[in-house]
């Protein structure tokens, strides 16, 4: 089923897919619109492909729209750790919904497993971390998914989620403050409830420089 609406105002219908292809055609022609809404001649030489470049650099870009987690969570086995497992610096890179413009910097991903010692493969929380950057987002949000995507799919005791990013609408535009960096936590059950376990995975994730 398609969401269907009102023309958007020009000749560009406005249908939203409700599965998440690319429509390459549609990126090209709105690109080449924008360019020459910016005063640019979208024929001269270094323009010409740049309509379907972009095409293909949104695809990717957006490629987490068409996942799910429990496509890249696809390992978890019973290893009897029930301790914690921390993964630090997983450089992430992801589109500011506002202004799609990149916001990009590092996710750091605490869990604890299960009673049954449930845990997946290490790569694998770094691929959840890109199905839920590769869309538009705000920095929160893909936060929060993060922490309930384990949740959802590994049962653990907790999860603790901490992102720190650069936003460039507010360094290379706007405000313009480079070198802010915003900070974001999510923090799921043992991790919630309990301040020792909160702590040892701050410190943890804070203490390595
Ligand atoms: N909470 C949150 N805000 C964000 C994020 N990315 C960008 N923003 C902010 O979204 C806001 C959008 O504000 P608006 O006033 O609607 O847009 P704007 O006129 O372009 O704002 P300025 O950036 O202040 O020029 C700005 O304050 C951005 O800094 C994010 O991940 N989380
Ligand atoms: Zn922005």
């Amino acid at each position: 089923m398609s969401a269907e609406g009102p023309a958007s105002g020009n000749d560009i219908p406005l249908v939203v897919p409700e599965h998440h292809e690319v429509d390459h055609a549609r990126i090209e022609k709105a690109v080449r619109e924008i360019l020459l809404a910016i005063g640019e001649d979208p024929e001269r030489d270094g323009l010409r492909d740049t309509p379907a470049r972009v095409a293909r650099a949104y695809e990717e870009q957006f490629a987490g729209l068409g996942q799910k987690p429990e496509d890249v969570l696809t390992t978890v086995f019973e290893a009897g750790h029930e301790e914690m497992v921390l993964i630090r610096d997983i450089e992430l890179y992801s589109t500011c919904e506002h202004h799609l413009v990149p916001f990009y910097g590092s996710a750091h991903v605490g869990y604890i497993p299960n009673s049954k010692g449930q845990i997946t493969g290490l790569s694998k929380i770094a691929r959840l971390v890109d199905v839920y950057a590769r869309r538009p987002q705000v920095q929160e949000r893909l936060t929060t998914q993060v922490a309930d995507g384990i949740m959802a799919h590994l049962d653990p005791r907790g999860v603790i989620v901490v992102i720190e990013a650069e936003h460039l609408c507010m360094t290379m535009r706007g405000v313009r403050k480079p070198g802010a960096k915003t900070v974001t936590s999510a923090v799921r059950g043992d991790f919630r409830n309990r301040d020792r376990t909160r702590s040892e995975a701050m410190s943890l994730i804070l203490g390595h420089d």
